[in-house]
């Protein structure tokens, strides 16, 4: 029987790196396929569809929920975001490790149909850096960036629902911690 492929969840409060590791890892191990939400946010500057996301409506989103084309969805930050059932299960059906990053409502459905998925959580080094990196990333309002504050500190608290916590405060550490993280894993370390 084919091996299925593993699926890595990270999460994070907005503007802790999560977007920014991922990236690096994908690099070190370009063999993983990053899974592609749906979202019903309007994109950043820079961001294009079908690559960063499938920008959608809200109509559209809620249609996907009731015909179950969805593996895990979630509102967070006052937008739907969610992840394509048929697109995972076809990537993974075909050996291909998925890295998801998504919340961590998402993170929980996905973990209670499939408990072997690796989860790990990525911490700022405090709440003030975490708001100077999103006022620095400059793309967000300021009500935007409250928003996301505000949501922080309960986001935090479920870090230990996850397998692995990485602190990114020094770039180049945490991505060596993620990419150890995930190598772990594929070599049944961390299994
Ligand atoms: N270790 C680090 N030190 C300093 N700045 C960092 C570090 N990691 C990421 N950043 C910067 O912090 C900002 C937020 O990072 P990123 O966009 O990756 O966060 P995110 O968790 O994906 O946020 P969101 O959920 O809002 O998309 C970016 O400008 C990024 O370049
Ligand atoms: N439950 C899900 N959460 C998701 C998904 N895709 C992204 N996200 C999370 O949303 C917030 C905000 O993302 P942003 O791009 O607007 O900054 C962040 O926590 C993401 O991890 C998903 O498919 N499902």
């Amino acid at each position: 029987m084919k091996r299925r492929g593993n699926i890595y969840i990270v999460s994070a409060p907005s503007g802790a790196g999560k977007s920014t590791l991922c990236q690096e890892l994908l690099t070190v191990c370009p063999d993983i396929t990053y899974s592609i939400s749906h979202t019903t946010r309007a994109p950043r500057g820079g961001e294009e569809d079908g690559r960063d996301y499938h920008f959608v409506t809200r109509e559209a989103f809620q249609e996907r929920i009731a015909k179950g084309l969805m593996a895990e969805w979630a509102e967070v930050h006052g937008n739907y975001y969610g992840t394509s059932l048929e697109t995972l299960e076809a990537t993974v059906a075909q050996g291909i490790d998925v890295l998801l990053d998504i919340d961590v409502q998402g993170a929980r459905q996905m973990c209670e149909a499939l408990p072997e998925c690796v989860t790990i959580f990525i911490m700022p080094p405090s709440v003030d850096e975490l708001r100077a990196r999103l006022e620095k990333r400059g793309t967000d309002s300021p009500e935007t960036i409250e928003k996301r504050m505000a949501n922080a500190v309960g986001e935090m608290d479920q870090r230990d629902f996850y397998r692995h916590v990485i602190v990114n405060d020094d770039l180049a550490e945490a991505v060596a911690a993620f990419v150890a993280v995930v190598k772990g894993c594929r070599e049944g370390v961390n299994a």
